[in-house]
Parts: C-alpha cells; sequence; structure tokens
C-alpha cells in the first residue's frame, strides 16, 4: 500500500467517524455502502462510530451502525464500550438500546460493571439470621451459650483495645470480646439494651470448640450479641482483662480505625443502638415502648396504639438516606469540592445531603448540590454506598456531570467550594507535597468516589 493510498483511507475513516460524532446519518450511511469496512474502525484512542454517537447522544446513528452489523462488544482503549459511555453521559434511551440481547433483555455487557468497591462499614462479617429474631427460646439459648460474643457499647461507643500505645492515627482499635459470663448481670438490668446481631458466618472454618451443638446435634456458630449499657464506663473497663481499653470519644474519627469485618459490626449495633437511644417513647402515642425481636423492634406498650395495628416504620430502626456526590465539570478534568467549617484545615470533600422524603436519588443530588454551591447538575450515576452508623445514614455515592459552572456557596453548609483540576487530584491522593489540599481518610465514600473518578479515563 503507498503511502497516498494509506492517507485516502485515513480521511475516510476520519470522515465517517466525523460524521456519527456529528449525528449525521446521511453521510454515515452513504460512506458506509462505500466502504462497508469502515463500520468497526477506529480513531483517537480506539474510539468507533458507534462509541462517538453514543458519546453525543445520536440514537439514529446508534440504530443505523447496528443494524449494519456494528460490533457492540469492542472496548477504547480505555476499556470502555459505547454501552458504558452512554450510561456515563447519562443517553439512558441509548444505553438501553446497547444493553439488549437479541431476545430484548437487558445484560451485562463486558467493561460494563463499575469495578465495584467495598466501602468501610458495609463488610457483612455476620448472618444476620433476621428469621432467628422473633424465636425467644433460641435466642435465650444463644444468650448463655458459652461461645457467644458480647460488645459492650456506652454511650454509643464500642469498648475497644488499642494495639499500640500511642493513639496516633495509624493504630488499629480491636473490639473487646466478652463471654456470657462476664456480662450476665448486665443482661438483668432493666436499663440494657441488648440486639442480637447475627452468627458468624458459616464458611469460615471453625473450629469444633467455637461453635455449640443443636438438639439435631448440627454445629452452630458463635451468636454474637451487642450490649447498650448506662452503666458507668470505669466500671465497665474493670471487667475486661485486656490492656489499653477504652471508649473511644470521637466517632468520626475512632470508628475509622478497626480492621474491615469488626467495622461492619460496630456500624450494624451503632445504628442499632443510636435508634433506641433516640426512640426510648412511641413516635406515635408517646406511651412508653419495649424491646423485641431480639432489639429490632421497639413495640408500643399501649394497646390502642395505631403503631400495633399494620406495619409501621416507628416501630423498626431508622435508616436516612443520604446522597454523597462527586460532581465532575463539563470538561472532565476537574471535580467540585467543598469544605465545611468543622473539616480539618486544608481538607474538601465531596458535596453530601439528606435525601428528602418523596424524593428520587437523582433529584436530591441536584438539589443538594445547586443548593450548596450554585451548580447545576445534568447525569447522575450511582456508583457504591456506605452506611454511615454517625448515627444511621446509608451514604449513596454518586458521579454527577455539572451543566454549568459558576460557583455560589450557600454558606450556612459550606465555607467554600472549588473546582479542583485532575493533576491537583491526584497529587492529594498520593501525597505528593505539597498538595494544594487534603482529601478526607480512605475509610470515607467521600475518598472513594474520588478516586473512582480518578480511576476512570479522562476522555470518557
Ligand atoms: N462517609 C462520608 O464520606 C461522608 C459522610 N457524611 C455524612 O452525611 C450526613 C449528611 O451530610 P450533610 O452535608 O451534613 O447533609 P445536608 O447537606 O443535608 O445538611 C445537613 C443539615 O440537614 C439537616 N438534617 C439533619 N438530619 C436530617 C434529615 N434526616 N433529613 C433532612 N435534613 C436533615 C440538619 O439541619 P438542622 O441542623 O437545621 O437540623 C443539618 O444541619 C452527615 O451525617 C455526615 O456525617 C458527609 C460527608 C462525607
Ligand atoms: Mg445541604
Ligand atoms: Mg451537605
Ligand atoms: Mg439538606
Ligand atoms: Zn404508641
Amino acid at each position: 500500500m503507498t503511502s497516498l493510498q494509506l492517507s485516502a483511507k485515513e480521511e475516510m475513516v476520519e470522515r465517517f467517524l466525523d460524521a456519527a460524532a456529528q449525528g449525521d446519518l446521511t453521510q454515515v450511511s452513504m460512506l458506509l455502502s462505500h466502504a462497508p469496512s469502515l463500520i468497526n474502525q477506529t480513531g483517537y484512542s480506539g474510539w468507533t462510530a458507534l462509541m462517538l454517537a453514543a458519546r453525543n447522544g445520536h440514537y439514529h446513528v446508534v440504530k443505523a451502525l447496528l443494524s449494519d452489523g456494528c460490533d457492540k462488544f469492542s472496548v477504547n482503549s480505555s476499556s470502555q464500550t459505547a454501552f458504558d459511555i452512554a450510561k456515563f453521559w447519562g443517553h439512558r434511551h441509548i444505553s438501553d438500546f446497547l444493553g439488549r440481547t437479541d431476545d430484548g433483555c437487558q445484560r451485562v455487557l463486558p467493561g460494563s460493571d463499575l469495578n465495584q468497591c467495598e466501602n468501610y462499614f458495609s463488610r457483612e462479617t455476620l448472618d444476620r439470621l433476621s428469621e432467628k429474631r422473633t424465636d425467644k427460646v433460641w435466642l435465650e439459648a444463644r444468650q448463655s451459650d458459652p461461645d457467644t460474643v458480647y460488645l459492650l457499647f456506652s454511650n454509643l461507643s464500642p469498648m475497644v483495645s488499642s494495639s499500640q500505645e500511642d493513639d496516633n492515627a495509624g493504630a488499629e482499635t480491636k473490639l473487646c470480646r466478652f463471654r456470657y459470663e462476664a456480662v450476665k448481670d448486665l443482661l438483668q438490668e432493666p436499663a440494657t439494651v441488648l440486639i442480637f446481631l447475627g452468627v458468624e458466618k458459616r464458611n469460615k472454618p471453625s473450629s469444633s470448640s467455637s461453635s455449640s451443638q443443636t438438639e439435631e446435634g448440627v454445629q452452630e456458630p458463635p451468636a454474637w450479641f451487642a450490649i447498650g449499657t448506662d452503666e458507668d464506663a470505669a466500671g465497665l473497663l474493670k471487667r475486661c482483662r485486656e490492656k489499653n481499653c477504652s471508649f473511644p470519644k470521637s466517632p468520626n474519627r475512632d470508628l475509622l480505625k478497626f480492621n474491615e469485618e469488626e467495622a461492619g459490626v460496630v456500624a450494624q449495633a451503632r445504628s442499632v443502638l443510636a435508634w433506641h437511644s433516640r426512640y426510648s417513647f412511641c413516635p406515635t402515642c408517646g406511651s412508653s415502648t419495649k424491646l423485641e425481636e431480639g432489639g429490632y423492634k421497639r413495640g408500643c406498650l399501649n394497646s390502642d396504639c395505631r403503631s400495633l395495628k399494620g406495619v409501621h416504620n416507628t416501630c423498626y430502626p431508622r435508616v436516612d438516606p443520604v446522597v454523597i456526590m462527586l460532581v465532575i465539570h463539563p470538561d472532565g478534568n476537574q471535580c467540585l469540592l467543598g469544605r465545611k467549617k468543622i473539616f480539618p484545615a486544608g481538607m474538601f470533600s465531596c458535596l453530601a445531603g439528606f435525601v428528602e422524603p418523596g424524593e428520587a436519588i437523582e433529584e436530591a443530588v441536584r438539589r443538594e448540590v445547586e443548593e450548596e454551591s450554585g451548580v447545576k447538575v445534568g447525569p447522575v450515576q450511582y456508583v457504591s454506598c456506605q452506611p454511615w452508623p454517625m448515627p444511621s445514614n446509608i451514604m449513596i455515592g454518586c458521579l454527577a456531570v455539572a451543566i454549568s459552572t459558576d460557583i455560589k456557596v450557600d454558606e450556612n453548609e459550606i465555607e467554600e467550594a472549588r473546582w479542583f483540576p485532575r493533576q491537583q487530584v491526584i497529587d492529594s491522593l498520593l501525597r505528593r507535597a505539597p498538595p494544594a489540599f487534603t482529601v478526607p481518610p480512605r475509610q470515607t465514600i467521600a475518598h472513594q468516589l474520588i478516586r473512582h473518578w480518578i480511576g476512570m479515563n479522562s476522555n470518557l
């Protein structure tokens, strides 16, 4: 092939890709009828005509290319399919169309999963066995079982032992675990709140000594309970034989020092205990309530109360949904971060806010971003979530694309918000000295969203 022929072919590919990017269906069809081999040709960074049409929302071009036999599974140099690209940019009709199989069903395309990360506090270490919460006989038998593990909480803080003498940020803390004999007096106290957390998961190798026998002779894995008590913290600490035990004072800092397994248990236990501490009385009629279902319900003691008829969410532990979002600049290379007055100096984080009643997640993202920063948001994409037990939120992590860029902060909530260039964000994540700002710690979903964005290709 001569250089002249090569450049003529290259020029043809370029015209074809341009036409697809601009949504010029007539030109796309004309070029294809002359040179059908153009259909899967790639340009810059391995982008095909299908990807360019999907990026810019040209549904008719996408449809025509597919009916002409275009390969919808091909990936660009960042391993993204046309489906990924359409989904990211919020062209839902196109991603739905590309995600359909020949029989019309949706299926997961290669490269389309978002590489879901596991967020701190979200590991399910225990099998919750919710069906056992109503089985009083079973629960009582597990309470006195010598293998059962008890965690002690005072003021919503778990008793922990610290692996290092000093309290530096790198020290890992461990939950203090108690046996029945050490806590049985506490179980008799009327003010004690006892929560059945679950049993250890069966896939763990368990020695015969650490699991008990049922009547049928089947080995049962150890059960875990959390105890909330108002007994004096100093008195509680005396029960522990380990050294360096304490009840941490600052949940936002101290509860981030567990390993992933214990962090999951802490999230569950603390959220349920926090609910009990705030809902001592019936929210419907104000009467006293009693603990039921292994600590997962509070039933009203007034037999005439409406909450006893039908399902009432006032009787069950509450979870507040919060959206947290990394807003990307329309140029794709900057992100919006803000800081509250209470943040450590120099730290910026993702914007966040409570979802309001009757509000969709996407709308909550748009409303909170506009309220707090004045920036308007278009497409919103869910990334991952994080239980946040301070006191009981579910953080719904999203990426969002801005459609305006002027910032006007709501000074009641945010001290400052700024667009940060990708390179500055990378420098902060890698702690290259001296960074322009600091990111939140890795245990927060805010950190993981920032990392997720950096891991995505800027050319999306
Ligand atoms: N894991 C992570 O990475 C992060 C977690 N978070 C958590 O997310 C949560 C929310 O973030 P934040 O930016 O403060 O939220 P918002 O932007 O919604 O603002 C908080 C304000 O909303 C009001 N509010 C409190 N509870 C509720 C509720 N259940 N429903 C509606 N409004 C409520 C309060 O106002 P008033 O004081 O007037 O009652 C509060 O000052 C916080 O608990 C925070 O700890 C935040 C950022 C990062
Ligand atoms: Mg807000
Ligand atoms: Mg907020
Ligand atoms: Mg709000
Ligand atoms: Zn009531």
